[in-house]
């Protein structure tokens, strides 16, 4: 799915009107059609007390009129507060001119604005994706008021204030605190950002029925990865496939008091399906290793605590490095001859990247479509302190077009990178998977795809994103997000894998 700027979110209003020949006062009763059935679902009409809806002056606030007449036709006890300006868009007179006159409707004014009760509902119909300017004057006491009032917000498209696809440029001036956000069509970039959680909330995207060639012809970084993209799905087996398809994986991986990093990795990158695995970790971690992942073979490195040599590289399709490693300066060395030898993909992971981080002219070694998964922390090492999550991601482009590489920026909605500047946001995913050991599992698991010949380096990643974030929904359906452990994502890719297969 794509994800689009303000701009072109208006143009596609207009190929859509254009190509399905409906005038905009159709589309937008389409918008508060969808915004109606959303809300008959969350919310009954007996329960829901009297739902105030505050209306800006263009189609977001006309947005906002016709569903107060739905949601009133519907039974739904509803007033309605207009923001007083100048002009108003042609659609929102309409609506304004077909809501009943039993709504009650007042004008916002700066001395008197509604009471809003603790838990009262109230729609957000003030600004959408025609916000101009940071909110000021009456419509930023409106906005101050709301927040303060702890009710129950319902942004239509975009919490007010909130620019769809940018920093804001005055961080001072005040944006509505949403409880649930409803886009229409495709969600907006600034739905994926941390920054931005607590002025969206809860996000859904609402099917109004938007013109499907212009987004196919919309140019933009920036995608949302699903569980139903076929770009991303994971190629049934043949029944003649055999080990060599899907590749034989070497991990390097562990060091004295980290093994598990390694074990869990490993067990990550059996289940991703990877025909065979050796892992080549340091000696004090030979019995642990070997009891808990027979699957696997195993070398042992000549050093006790930690991995200072590299192994022939001959047999294997693909390499990951990093879960539990340390930093020792042997391990450097390593790292270095890895990336100035390897012919085979490669993955790098944890203490890898601070490696790279701590060593940057080794970033000059990286080969091309070597895939690299940092969290913001390892990802700062590597770059430099993003002063926002826009700029992380200008950081993100910046580097993964220098450096010809993936990069999975790991996060509530993970970015996966490509070499050509494009970003792919992840769906799948819950807090639960804030958990030690869940990266050295995303590592395994990569590496597994990455090993499979089937799959290019792109698709590979974004298969294994994903697959590991359902892995985490199915886990977290049964332990509960604060019970959920590493070692369940393991236990799970299984099954993730097997919903992602056609
Ligand atoms: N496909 C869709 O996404 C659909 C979206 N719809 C809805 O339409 C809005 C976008 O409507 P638009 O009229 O373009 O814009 P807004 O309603 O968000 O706001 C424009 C008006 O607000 C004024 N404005 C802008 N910034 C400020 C500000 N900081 N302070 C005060 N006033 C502001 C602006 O006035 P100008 O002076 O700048 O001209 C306009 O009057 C979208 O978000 C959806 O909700 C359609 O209904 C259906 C399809
Ligand atoms: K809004």
């Amino acid at each position: 799915m794509k994800i689009l700027t303000a701009a072109q979110t208006h143009q596609l209003d207009q190929a859509t009107m254009q190509a399905q020949n409906i005038t905009s006062t159709e589309l937008m009763e389409r918008a508060a059609g969808a915004l109606a059935e959303w809300f008959y679902g969350e919310f009954h009409s007996n329960e829901a007390g009297e739902i105030l809806v505050l209306c800006g002056p263009g189609n977001n606030g006309g947005d906002g009129l016709a569903l107060a007449r739905l949601l009133h036709a519907a039974g739904y006890a509803v007033r309605v507060a207009l923001l007083p300006t100048e002009k108003q868009s042609a659609d929102w007179q309409h609506n304004r001119q077909h809501l009943p006159a039993a709504v009650p409707v007042a004008e916002l004014a700066a001395g008197a604005l509604p009471a809003i009760a603790p838990g009262a509902l109230v729609i957000d119909a003030l600004f959408g994706t025609g916000l101009a300017r940071p909110l000021a004057g009456l419509a930023a006491a409106v906005v101050a008021h709301l927040n303060q009032a702890r009710a129950h917000v319902v942004a239509v498209d975009l919490p007010s204030g909130l620019l769809a696809d940018g920093p804001q440029p005055d961080p001072g001036a005040p944006v509505v605190r949403a409880s649930y956000t409803l886009g229409f069509g495709l969600p907006k970039l600034a739905f994926l950002l941390p920054q931005n959680a607590d002025y969206v909330g809860e996000w859904h995207v609402l099917d109004i029925g938007l013109d499907q060639d212009f987004i196919d012809q919309a140019a933009t970084p920036w995608h949302f990865t699903q569980l139903a993209d076929a770009n991303v799905a994971l190629p049934r087996r043949g029944r003649f496939g055999y080990k060599n398809t899907f590749g034989h994986a070497l991990l390097l991986a562990g060091s004295r008091g980290k093994m598990g990093a390694a074990v869990l990795s490993a067990g990550a990158c059996l289940r991703g399906g990877v025909g065979l695995l050796t892992a080549h970790i340091p000696g004090v971690g030979y019995d642990v290793f070997q009891t808990t992942r027979p699957e696997a073979m195993c070398l042992t490195d000549a050093q006790a605590d930690f991995v200072s040599e590299l192994p022939d590289l001959g047999p294997y399709q693909a390499v990951g490095i990093g879960p539990g490693l340390g930093q020792a300066d042997a391990t450097r060395a390593v790292l270095e001859e890895l990336l100035r030898t390897a012919k085979v993909p490669l993955v790098i992971d944890a203490d890898a990247l601070n490696l790279l981080g701590a060593h940057r002219e080794l970033l000059e070694l990286l080969p091309e479509n070597t895939v690299l998964t940092p969290h913001i922390g390892e990802f700062t090492r590597l770059t430099e302190k993003a002063h926002d999550d826009y700029h992380r991601l200008d950081l993100l482009r910046a580097f993964i077009q220098k450096h010809r590489c993936v990069v999975v920026l790991k996060g509530a909605y993970t970015a996966v990178g490509a070499p050509d500047g494009q970003v792919y946001f992840n769906s799948t995913g819950n807090p639960g998977m804030g958990t030690g050991g869940s990266g050295d599992v995303l590592t395994g698991l990569v590496l597994a795809l990455r090993a499979d010949q089937r799959l290019g380096p792109l698709h590979a990643t974004r298969l294994a994103v994903l697959a590991h974030g359902h892995a985490g929904d199915l886990a977290a359906a049964e332990t509960g997000e604060a019970g959920l452990i590493a070692g369940d994502l393991v236990a799970h890719i299984g099954p993730a894998l097997q919903a992602l297969t056609v």
